[in-house]
């Protein structure tokens, strides 16, 4: 895959990596490369007035007096408020810091509120991934006075997460920092990713720290991949390619009233460059564009079997409007082996255990809780938890949408890895737009990629026609705009459509996934 790869850590993972570091040796020149990444942000965002650095007393204080240094170094004007150092090497770099002629003073609220009447940015190394909730009453006040002064005005800059976030929690328990860029170290954190968390985060840096790769990547949750890693993934085609050969996909959906949910999945496929798609129904499907086909079906007990028999086709997504049937239906498409997305109604916890390598389950929070039999709020404080839980749970490939989506697949040791999508867009939150994801995730799975490689290029793909959408509609977005983008979005993350083939000259089809091919089929579907 093409870029570095951004690691996704949790707090334990980070001080695994630490403790690795200490003993190595090495975990000193970490804290200055933190801290020297930290002052280079704060330069090239908010490089006019004095800067204001406030440091705990653990390690994410110590990050703060490295910063401190390396700023007054480059010439700034620099003030510090501290807590009694209790890190070694916070204590160290107080000293270093006072040798340079830094000066360090204790942190209290009437400290703070003076030297902030002047500061043209705050660094907020209070607290890090060593805090846990609730904020003790002192560092209480201290947050509520950086608020104050931020709503203001003056810029703040936190460093690894804002004090008062538990890094695992997308919801915030109490008071924190509200920071407009947060620096992050060695990987990205569940709060600065989702939520009101992410919210308070503002921008997010990542410095990556030079640790060993391997250690990173063995103590890493999952990754957020590029775009440029997305794109390497997306299906390329021959000069001769034919419909017949872009992937033959069935929609099965649409119940009286939720027609609309099979159209646009079906819309989405035929826009995320599936070859021919059928939407299969029972209630008549509205025709949004006339290049897809439909065929209805009575009842779908004895329509499935008759399906069967004309051939199987590259991909099918079910489950969009398609009722109270939906169940037994994904029983029986699961049987057929055939790479599956499913979703809406065919997500139901009867099915756990039936997913197989081709199949990818898009839950969104609603629909994963009731899967996993907790609240929703379980699920939305920590989704790369829940993402985890569901594979588990379902085995295939999981899709947990939100904003941003989790993709969750099994790995090779057994274990399951979580890849982190990037971007999208707040117009998104309108009906319509799963129903769309879904039709893209069949398209790719139609078009040769594994459920893994479908499942992490199809959420970017539609986040990012998402973002095209979005700034033409804003809040107004439906999900047929994003449909329309889908084509440019390719483009963005592809770059080209030149006809590229792999060095053995066949359409490049990342098996083992595709469980079941089929040569045969009648034309029409
Ligand atoms: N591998 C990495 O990710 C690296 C991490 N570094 C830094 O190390 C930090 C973690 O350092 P530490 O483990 O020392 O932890 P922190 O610096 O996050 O916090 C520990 C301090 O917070 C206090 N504290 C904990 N809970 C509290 C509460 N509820 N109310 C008030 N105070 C509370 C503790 O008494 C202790 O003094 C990271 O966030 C990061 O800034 C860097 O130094 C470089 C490398
Ligand atoms: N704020 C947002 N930012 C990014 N993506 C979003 C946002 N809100 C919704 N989405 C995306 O829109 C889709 C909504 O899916 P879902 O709730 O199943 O819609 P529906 O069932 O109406 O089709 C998901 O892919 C989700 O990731």
């Amino acid at each position: 895959m093409a870029g570095v790869s951004e690691y996704v850590l949790d707090p334990r993972g980070a001080r695994e990596i630490d403790a690795r570091l200490e003993r190595a040796g090495l975990l000193d020149l970490t804290m200055e490369e933190a801290g020297r990444a930290v002052a280079d942000a704060v330069m090239a965002r908010h490089p006019v007035g004095p800067a204001l650095l406030l440091a705990g007393g653990g390690a994410n204080g110590g990050d703060a007096l490295v910063a401190a240094r390396h700023l007054l170094a480059l010439g700034r004007e620099v003030h510090v408020l501290a807590q009694p150092a209790r890190h070694p090497l916070t204590r160290l770099n107080r000293r270093r810091l006072r040798t340079v002629g830094g000066e360090v003073r204790p942190l209290t609220p009437a400290a703070l509120r003076r030297a902030l009447a002047g500061a043209g940015v705050v660094v907020d190394g209070l607290l890090g991934t060593g805090f846990t909730p609730p904020l003790r009453s002192a560092l209480a006040t201290v947050v509520d006075v950086v608020n104050t002064a931020h709503d203001a005005g003056t810029p703040v800059v936190s460093i690894d997460l804002p004090s008062g976030l538990d890094a695992c929690s997308a919801h915030p328990d109490g008071p924190s920092v509200t920071a407009d860029q947060t620096v992050t170290l060695m990987g990205l954190k569940t709060a600065l990713l989702f939520g009101e968390a992410a919210a308070r985060s503002g921008e997010m840096i990542l410095a990556p720290l030079r640790a060993p790769p391997g250690w990173v990547r063995g103590e890493a949750l999952g990754t957020r991949p590029s775009d440029a890693q997305v794109g390497a993934l997306l299906p390329r085609r021959s000069a001769d390619a034919h419909k017949g050969t872009a992937g033959r996909i069935w929609i099965l959906g649409g119940h009286p009233g939720t027609v609309g949910a099979a159209a646009l999945a079906g819309l989405g496929a035929l826009r995320a460059g599936a070859g021919l798609v059928t939407v299969h129904s029972e209630a008549e499907v509205p025709l949004v564009t006339p290049e897809l086909m439909m065929r209805r079906h009575a009842d779908w007990s004895s329509a499935l079997p008759g399906l069967h028999g004309l051939g199987l086709p590259d991909a099918v997504a079910l489950g969009m409007g398609l009722g109270p049937q939906a169940r037994a239906v994904a029983r029986t498409v699961l049987g057929w082996r055939v790479p599956t997305v499913l979703d809406a109604d065919a997500l139901h916890p009867e099915l756990a255990g039936h997913g197989h390598d081709a199949c990818i389950w898009t839950p969104h929070p609603g629909e994963a809780a009731r899967l996993l039999g907790t609240p929703s709020g379980a699920v939305t404080r920590d989704p790369l938890a829940a993402a985890r839980r569901l594979q588990e749970l379902l085995g295939g490939v999981v899709v947990l949408k939100g904003g941003p989506s989790v993709v969750a697949f099994p790995d090779s040791s057994g274990g399951v890895t979580l890849s982190v999508a990037r971007g999208g867009h707040p117009g998104m939150a309108s009906g319509g737009m799963g129903d769309t994801l879904s039709g893209i995730l069949a398209a790719l799975l139609g078009q040769g990629l594994s459920a893994q490689d479908a499942a992490v290029a199809g959420v970017r793909l539609h986040a990012r026609a998402g973002e095209r959408a979005g700034a033409a509609h804003g809040y107004g977005l439906i999900a047929t705009d994003v449909c329309a983008e889908l084509g440019a979005a390719w483009l963005d993350l592809r770059g080209t459509l030149s006809p590229t083939l792999p060095p053995d000259g066949s359409p490049r089809r990342s098996r083992p996934q595709i469980l079941q091919m089929v040569t045969s089929a009648p034309p029409d579907c």
